[in-house]
């Protein structure tokens, strides 16, 4: 169990695709405030547990309670406005608009009434509009693309791209964000600045974050607690000194193909590299 209160409780969830039970009857606590990371070997099921959540996947049975709410029967929409952003695995932002149009885009979905007719109306609701640029230019100089702003995204490095799709997941205004494996195609370096303001992002703005990522470096260093899948089903919870000491979890890596993604200093964290059994 996990020490903070809890904010998003999964259980016993389960969906198939054809005869592939892809996520198997899993369990997920994730604490208020807390980073909790999602982790397992390629085809795990991870990112299908992040689609049941935000309801782009219908489950065939379980319960995902937000702050209380069950959510299986809710529209993605409506899980969006209760409060619930996502980045993911392959960039899903307009490519041919700047990082400001995209984030403003991601703005007005959360507002009621929306900004863009805002800006072609009354003066005062063109005050707003300039509100809510400023708001974006906030968020977009916090995620480090600052100077990007204007930039169209497709023009930009991937990792760049990745901190615009985040910027627009904040402008949302979420309590709890999914990510995606948001340090793919990232170095060692840009992975930990990520680390950074992944915790900054939390504390400045009271986030509960969800992380899918196969970075242990950055798995390790931010998350409070961690749950591990294999083959859709649960293997492991605890905090990540628990998780790389756990023998099943070390098993399940060095068991399988992934384990050659796990850079060597982690592979040494998660036990005994290939090399190490052989010598
Ligand atoms: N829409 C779908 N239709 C058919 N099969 C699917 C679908 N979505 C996922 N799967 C299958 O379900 C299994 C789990 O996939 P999922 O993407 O959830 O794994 P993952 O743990 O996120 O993997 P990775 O780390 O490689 O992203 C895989 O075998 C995948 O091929």
């Amino acid at each position: 169990m996990t020490a903070a209160p809890e904010l998003l409780t999964i259980r016993d969830l389960a969906i198939s695709f054809g005869g592939l039970k892809a996520v198997d009857g899993i369990d997920v606590t994730v604490g208020q405030g807390d980073v909790h990371a999602l982790i397992g070997p390629n085809g795990a099921g991870k990112t299908t547990v992040l689609n049941c959540v935000s309801r782009f996947y219908d489950a065939a049975r379980g319960s995902i309670r937000f702050g209380g709410q069950e959510l299986l029967g809710l529209k993605p929409h409506r899980v969006a406005r209760l409060g619930i952003a996502r980045t993911f695995q392959n960039l899903e932002l307009f490519p041919e608009l700047s990082v400001l149009d995209n984030v403003l885009i991601g703005r007005d979905r959360a507002m009621s009434a929306g900004i863009l007719p805002a800006m072609l109306r009354l003066p005062s609701e063109r005050r707003e509009a300039i509100r809510e640029r400023d708001h974006a230019l906030g968020l977009i100089d916090e995620v480090g693309l600052g100077g990007d702003a204007d930039a169209i995204v497709a023009d930009l490095p991937y990792g760049r791209q990745k901190l615009a799709e985040l910027a627009r997941a904040l402008a949302l205004d979420p309590r709890l964000l999914l990510l995606d494996e948001p340090a793919a195609g990232m170095n060692q370096t840009e992975a930990r600045t990520l680390g950074d303001l992944l915790l900054r992002l939390r504390d400045r703005h009271g986030l509960t974050i969800l992380l899918i990522e196969h970075n242990m470096s950055l798995v390790m260093r931010v998350s409070d607690r961690i749950t591990v899948m294999e083959q859709g089903r649960f293997l492991a919870a605890g905090t990540p000194p628990e998780i790389e000491r756990h023998e099943a979890v070390i098993a399940a890596y060095l068991g399988n193909r992934d384990a050659d993604a796990i850079p060597r200093r982690d592979r040494r964290r998660l036990g005994p590299t290939k090399e190490m059994a052989h010598a």
